[in-house]
């Protein structure tokens, strides 16, 4: 026995009270109960969550089973017929309602399910707590032909940002070419949106004239997911910014056309302004109702009697209502303005300049409730050409020089949230970034074309009302 015992720390005070805990000794054949227990409840929820593999399999082995072989292979037959009549007569719905639930639920299964973990750890999107490793919940996929949007629940302290910055590593992680994240109505998800294919890729011919144009609808390309592009037009004046030849005659001409019912049954009235001569709209002459293209002092003068005809609406309308509805008899006025700069920045003579620039300004502040809207392009995003850049609710960025001019023209922020304009190949005239209604993160779209041709036709068959 030792002499003397050395014991570190404090000596816990005799309690008045001392119990010791029960042993429980649990008999091995409990355990295997519990075990198998276990195990049979998780393959049962298995089961639930791939009932489209596990329901399919179960009902062939009951087949099987109960009518034997043959008779399987009929109801197989049967079915795959089906499938060919449905793709057949009706290929739409077979696409939407077959076939690409069917891509999105194996695409969950073999692509993200299976690689989620290491990808999840791999891009930083784990998080750690007391020790435990959490892993973002994959909630969903749905594909099309050209991509899947994949539904996740964010982590505690995750926000949709850091899911925008990993989404170029996850791309090449899955072995995608391109994914972006979007924000959803539901501050706890995420949508990812990874492209399998491109549909921007080829030139979106020109679409569509509806004979009534749908202001707050109008069809002008198509999206980066192969959905159609509509942009709305009441309420709103347009911004469109791009480098030498990234295709902003695209968009104008894409709008023009779409309003082209409009131009040529008196609803709309366009106002051209082209600062290089004619050389950009002169093709639509017979479209416009005034076109200024000669020299500065007459644009501005043009410009100043929209200023006078805004003022005159908005005496008529005032307390009347609140948005005006156009009519043939009060159309709606689009100024469609060519090379803003050469306007508001380019100018020598600063008396004419100021003219315009204080007519501009008005317009943008106060057209657009009595139906007066600029669409206006723009080589040059910085701020100090373009003053009235936070006039313009409505802002497209087609191909930039500088990675800072998207921030410029859509907001701070967006190039980090994926509108790489400077990343646009010089080939892609016509692609572009816009911000879509209640949606922060860009989106990518590709305009529709006209080439010289179209656009004659355009303005041979829309001459604007009465003038054919
Ligand atoms: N939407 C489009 N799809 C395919 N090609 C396009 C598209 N838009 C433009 N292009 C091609 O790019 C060329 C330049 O287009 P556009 O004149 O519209 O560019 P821009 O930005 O208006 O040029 P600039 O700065 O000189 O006015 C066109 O001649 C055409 O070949």
């Amino acid at each position: 026995m030792p002499l003397i015992n050395v014991i570190p720390g404090e000596k816990i005070p005799t309690a008045p009270l001392n119990t010791r805990l029960p042993v429980w000794r649990i008999p091995g054949w409990l355990l295997l109960v519990v075990w198998l227990a276990r195990g049979t409840f998780r393959t049962v929820v298995l089961a639930a969550r791939y009932w489209w593999i596990t329901g399919p399999v179960a009902v062939s082995w009951w087949l099987a089973e109960t009518h034997g072989w043959p008779v399987l292979l009929g109801v197989f037959v049967g079915l795959v017929a089906v499938g060919v009549t449905w793709w057949r007569l009706h290929p739409v719905s077979w696409l939407r309602f077959g076939w690409y639930p069917a891509v999105a639920q194996i695409r969950r299964l073999w692509i993200y399910r299976r690689g989620w973990t290491p990808a999840m750890t791999a891009c930083g999107l784990v998080g750690v707590h007391g020790g435990d490793r959490w892993v973002p919940r994959l909630l969903g996929v749905r594909s099309n032909r050209w991509g899947d949007r994949v539904t996740v629940r964010l982590l505690p302290g995750q926000h949709p940002d850091d899911w925008a910055k990993a989404a170029p590593r996850l791309a090449y992680t899955f072995q995608l070419r391109e994914a972006r994240a979007y924000t959803t109505n539901r501050p706890d998800r995420v949508v990812l949106y990874f492209a399998r294919r491109d549909p921007l890729t080829g030139t979106v011919r020109h679409l569509p004239v509806p004979a009534a144009p749908d202001l707050s609808n109008l069809n002008l390309g198509v999206r980066e997911d192969g959905t159609a592009y509509h942009m709305r037009l009441t309420g709103s004046h347009v911004l469109i910014a791009g480098a030498t030849n990234s295709g902003k005659g695209s968009v104008i001409w894409s709008m023009l056309r779409s309003l082209a019912g409009g131009i040529a049954s008196g609803l709309v009235e366009v106002w051209a302004f082209d600062p290089k001569g004619g050389m950009e709209l002169a093709a639509g002459a017979p479209l416009f109702t005034r076109f200024a293209y000669e020299d500065p002092d007459s644009m501005a003068g043009v410009l100043e009697e929209a200023v006078k005809r805004m003022r005159q609406r908005a005496n008529r309308l005032r307390g009347v209502t609140r948005q005006h509805t156009p009519t043939v008899d009060e159309p709606l006025i689009v100024v469609v303005v060519d090379e803003l700069a050469a306007l508001t920045a380019y100018l020598t003579d600063r008396k004419v300049r100021d003219r315009i620039r204080e007519s501009l300004g008005l317009l943008l502040s106060q057209g657009r409730a009595v139906g007066i809207h600029v669409i206006a392009a723009l080589q040059d995003p910085r701020k100090d050409v373009l003053p009235f850049r936070d006039l313009f609710p409505t802002r497209i960025a087609l191909r930039m020089t500088e990675p800072e001019q998207a921030d410029m023209v859509l907001g701070d922020g967006a190039r980090d949230r994926g509108a790489v304009c400077d990343l646009i190949p010089e080939t892609s005239a016509g692609v572009g970034y816009v911000v879509l209604d209640g949606v922060r993160e860009p989106v990518r779209v590709r305009f529709s074309y006209l080439d010289d041709d179209d656009v004659t036709e355009l303005a041979a068959t829309y001459a604007r009302g009465g003038d054919r």
